[in-house]
């Protein structure tokens, strides 16, 4: 098949200034740029109300933006939808379920209902997709008893029906407990390691940290910072602790090299280090020539060290919101 060759193509998702306006004129995503790579599991972070789900319902086409838009495997949404959707698995904000059919034939129709999914394999691809979610066992239950993260992976097994190159799954743990959170991190990083690109929201700092290799952060329907996980790590400075039995002392020396933030506990002193970048002296401040500078200064060190600086850190400043830290 040929492939137009597009600025988006090596993106699995790309968006360019989209925007949704609900009716009552609540601005609920303003100008978002975003671009996953292929390959990558993308974590989708904010506070609830920052707009991830409208994101999403825009990206699926379930929803029209307001202005800009959107390219998911390098085809424009919605107007590729139909050869688009079929290459897309998504779990978005509760599936629909018939509770009054087992996990089973709720899977079996979905299936049904795909005009793209061959009915030959349709009774093994739906005993894998229970299976590989861990709903083997409760697969002849009927759904309206399922818990909710019963639900939630029945729901993710209606995603896998077929193999995908994207998964776009909205707060994937959601209603889980703890145990089926790591199953369902697990089952992502497998999905991953066989090629399938996954995007998920989540409102969990640490779930974008264990399962994403890349991440964008919204707040208020704004895109705050994206890229590797890594990158916004180390975007936020660790802060500097020094045990010293000298803290008047260390406190200056560390306040000549810029250290900000300084707050003395007994023996602990501990301080921001400075922000190397555009415009100040970019060349980062080396940690040994801090050190060094303590003891030239007479400061007795007993130890030294940066605190390591975790996602949390990097995105409550850039929010300057907590994150639920539940799970
Ligand atoms: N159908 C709608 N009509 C009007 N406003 C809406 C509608 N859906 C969402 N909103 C508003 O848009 C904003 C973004 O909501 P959205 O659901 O996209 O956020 P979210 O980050 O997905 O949060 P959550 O995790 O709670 O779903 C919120 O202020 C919300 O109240």
């Amino acid at each position: 098949m040929e492939q137009r060759s597009t600025e988006g193509d090596d993106a699995a998702v790309e968006t360019r200034g989209l925007t949704k306006r609900y009716r009552g004129g609540q601005l609920a995503v303003d100008a978002l740029d975003l671009s996953v790579p292929r390959g990558s599991v993308f974590g989708f972070l904010g506070p609830n109300g920052s707009g991830k789900t409208t994101t999403i319902r825009m990206l699926m086409g379930l929803i029209e933006p307001t202005s800009g838009g959107a390219r998911l495997l390098g085809e424009p949404m919605p107007r590729a939808a139909r050869s688009v959707l079929p290459r897309v698995g998504a779990l978005i904000e509760g599936p629909a379920l018939y509770p009054f059919l087992t996990g089973r034939d709720n899977l079996l129709r979905y299936d049904a209902a795909d005009p793209t999914a061959d009915p030959r394999t349709r009774a093994p691809r739906v005993a894998a997709a229970l299976d590989r979610v861990g709903l083997a066992a409760a697969a002849g239950k009927k759904a309206r008893a399922y818990s909710l993260g019963m639900k939630q992976r029945l729901g993710l097994a209606a995603a896998l029906l077929q193999p995908r190159e994207l998964l776009v799954l909205d707060e994937p743990t959601n209603g889980l407990d703890p145990q089926g959170m790591r199953e369902i991190r697990a089952l992502v990083r497998e999905l991953a390691e066989e090629g399938t690109t996954v995007f998920l929201s989540s409102h969990l700092l640490d779930e974008i940290e264990q399962v994403c290799t890349h991440a964008a952060v919204m707040a208020q329907g704004r895109l705050i910072t994206q890229g590797t996980v890594a990158e916004l790590a180390a975007g936020s400075r660790g802060r500097l602790a020094v045990t010293t039995p000298d803290p008047v002392d260390a406190v200056r020396v560390l306040k000549e090299h810029g250290v900000t933030d300084l707050v003395v506990l007994d023996e602990r002193v501990s301080g921001e280090l400075p922000v190397p970048g555009p415009g100040v002296d970019d060349a980062p401040l080396e940690l040994a020539d801090l050190n060094a500078a303590l003891v030239r200064a007479g400061v007795r060190v007993r130890a030294f060290g940066a605190e390591r600086a975790s996602l949390e850190d990097a995105f409550v400043a850039l929010t300057g919101e907590g994150f639920d830290v539940a799970g």
